[in-house]
């Protein structure tokens, strides 16, 4: 099975509703080779969603984080149907900002299950410090990760994964093409002891520092179905560039 290829834009807290509602019109709806994920701050989801499906643009939404719960006692949270109901289809778990604020292994696997439940995607991040990295446990953090949300999940293949080394994440100093599908190729690997099946159809996404600059590199390799952008997915052109980067990718085998 093909593995269609997929950017996803991360605007964490950034933009405006007036950019956010430009963003869409601007959107350039002609290639449609290439999997385009918005994901902006969630009072923006519905108006976007409403303006893009008006204008017929080859856009899809995702949130950047969710509560495991469907309902309930839960201030300042939302659930997986709320998101489906607003027009999301994807949702972001388990970002390293948001590891980093406190969340655990635990709350991530609930909510990678209930965002399946609730018929969204997720996109699960994982990824190493600089520290990990210095003392050579990615593969280990990695795997810790990976086995710890993604227990219990029958379909693998409905999830993508993220590598995104926190060290790479802001800083305009991005994992090297050839390292970032060593580690691809090493979670492919752990998806494949996990779930024979899956592992040839789930898409892994590179993020940290991706531009328009270096997309190019990311999709040369054969185990980078897409990538995950933050700061330069807040520039529609250098988003479109970057989409535009993976748009003659065949992935799978
Ligand atoms: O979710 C996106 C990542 O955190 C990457 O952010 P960045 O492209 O600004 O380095």
């Amino acid at each position: 099975m093909l593995r269609k290829p997929l950017a996803v834009a991360n605007w964490k807290m950034n933009l405006s509703l007036d950019d956010a509602l430009h963003y869409v019109r601007e959107f350039d709806a002609s290639r449609r080779t290439v999997e385009a994920v918005v994901c902006p701050s969630l009072p923006f989801l519905f108006p976007m969603h409403q303006l893009s499906t008006s204008m017929n643009k080859p856009l899809s939404f995702g949130a950047q984080n969710m509560h495991w719960n469907e309902a309930g006692a839960h201030t300042g949270e939302v659930s997986a149907s709320m998101l489906r109901q607003v027009g999301c289809s994807y949702v972001i778990i388990g970002h390293s900002e948001r590891r980093t604020a406190g969340e655990t292994d635990e709350q991530i696997h609930r909510k990678v299950a209930s965002a399946l439940a609730g018929d969204l995607t997720p996109i699960l991040c994982v990824g190493e410090s600089a520290v990990e990295r210095v003392s050579r446990r990615t593969t280990q953090v990695i795997r810790r990760q990976l086995t710890a949300a993604l227990e219990g999940v029958k379909d693998i293949a409905r999830v993508v994964i993220a590598y995104e080394p926190v060290w790479a994440i802001g800083t305009g100093e991005p994992a090297t093409a050839a390292y970032a599908q060593t580690v691809h190729s090493d979670i492919r690997g752990i998806i494949r002891r996990i779930s024979p099946e899956s592992a040839e159809k789930v898409r892994l996404l590179y993020g940290g520092s991706v531009k328009a600059k270096n997309a190019s590199e990311y999709s040369a390799q054969p185990d980078i179905d897409g990538v995950l952008v933050g700061s330069a997915s807040l520039s529609i052109a250098e988003f479109q560039a970057i989409i535009q980067s993976f748009g003659t990718k065949v992935g799978g085998p």
